[in-house]
């Protein structure tokens, strides 16, 4: 698979709950397309349909309507199986994922955990300290997993989902319920998996700032519904420095600065264009001058990521 390949792809995938009549979408034509090698944000509020969605891809619950492809292999179409259990089982072996808390042996050791799972996965116990270390866990290793602390747990879920390879991994919400050291060890750890094991990884979270700090690509999604998708760094892109400029008559204040081929947009009481150079603006104001145009304030301004998901989301989502 290149580069630019989808690892995930999904059209109209719908998830309805509810009885007949009274159906309610949970997860509502949702077009995803996952790029492989990134860390992909699935962005939204409680209850907007991540997990549900995450569950569809894992094939754990069914969908009602829609397709999804995983690794580049149709696995489902049209709301159905689009494989036998043979190959969707081949598939299903080569995804990792922690969904909802990971389920644990309490009485038996971290190590003897993952034995378990070697053997549910048919993996080599060899591969046990290679996650392990992935996970920096190797001195908690023989402790009861019952007494490890939340973020160890999370850790060993981890560690549990890594095993086997995977070449994708999907976490819902990760880092609920952590502390801030382990909120950002998480952070960090699912940062370097990409590139270090060639994974990639989509991980779902309510925090806007989790997502900026860890991801590549983001898709939110709110009331069921996927509103953005696209790389963070082009969302970057809406939080360069802008200049805003109140003048007498700011229409014809927008013309002028049209006609000097400067992009700019009036927006409530302000007329606002990227950041030029100092000659350039005092240029501007020069020429507005001219025209009899007088120039009330102007300041510099700057996104913050925030603004942008609510102008760009139409303000249907506060996260
Ligand atoms: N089995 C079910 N039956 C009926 N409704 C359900 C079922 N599972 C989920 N829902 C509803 O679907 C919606 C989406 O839930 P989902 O758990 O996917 O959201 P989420 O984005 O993961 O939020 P959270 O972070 O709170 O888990 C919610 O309104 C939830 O109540």
């Amino acid at each position: 698979m290149s580069k630019n390949n989808f690892v995930i792809q999904t059209k109209d995938l719908t998830k309805s709950y509810g009885k007949p009549g009274e159906k309610k979408d949970v997860v509502k034509k949702v077009n995803l397309a996952v790029p492989e090698g990134c860390v992909y944000g699935f962005l939204g509020p409680n209850g907007a349909g991540k997990s549900t969605t995450m569950k569809m891809l894992l094939g754990l619950i069914k969908p009602t309507n829609g397709e999804i492809s995983i690794l580049g292999t149709p696995f489902i179409s049209q709301g159905k199986a689009a494989l036998n259990e043979k190959s969707r089982l081949a598939i299903l072996r080569q995804t990792g994922s922690l969904i909802e808390s990971p389920s644990y042996y309490g009485h038996l050791s971290g190590r003897q955990n993952l034995e378990i799972i070697c053997t549910l996965k048919n993996v080599p116990t060899k591969e046990i300290g290679e996650v392990l270390s992935i996970v920096r866990m190797e001195s908690q290793q023989d402790k009861k997993a019952g007494h490890y602390s939340l973020g160890m747990k999370q850790r060993l879920g981890l560690a549990g989902a890594l095993l086997g390879h995977p070449r994708l991994l999907l976490l819902d919400e990760p880092t609920n319920g952590l502390d801030p050291a382990g909120i950002s060890e998480m952070r960090e750890l699912i940062r370097s998996l990409p590139e270090t094991y060639h994974m990639t990884i989509m991980v779902s979270s309510h925090l806007l700032s989790e997502i900026d700090q860890m991801a590549d690509y983001v898709g939110i999604i709110n009331k069921g519904q996927v509103i953005y998708q696209d790389s963070l760094l082009h969302l970057h892109e809406h939080s360069r420095k802008q200049l805003r400029l109140r003048t007498s008559n700011n229409s014809r204040a927008l013309c002028i600065l049209n006609e000097n081929e400067i992009n700019c947009t009036l927006e409530n009481d302000f007329l606002s264009f990227p950041e030029t150079s100092d000659d350039t603006t005092a240029y501007l104001i020069s020429a507005l001058v001219r025209e009899g145009i007088g120039v009330l304030r102007i300041e510099e301004y700057q996104k913050s990521l925030e603004d942008i998901f609510l102008s760009l989301t139409g303000k249907q989502v506060s996260l």
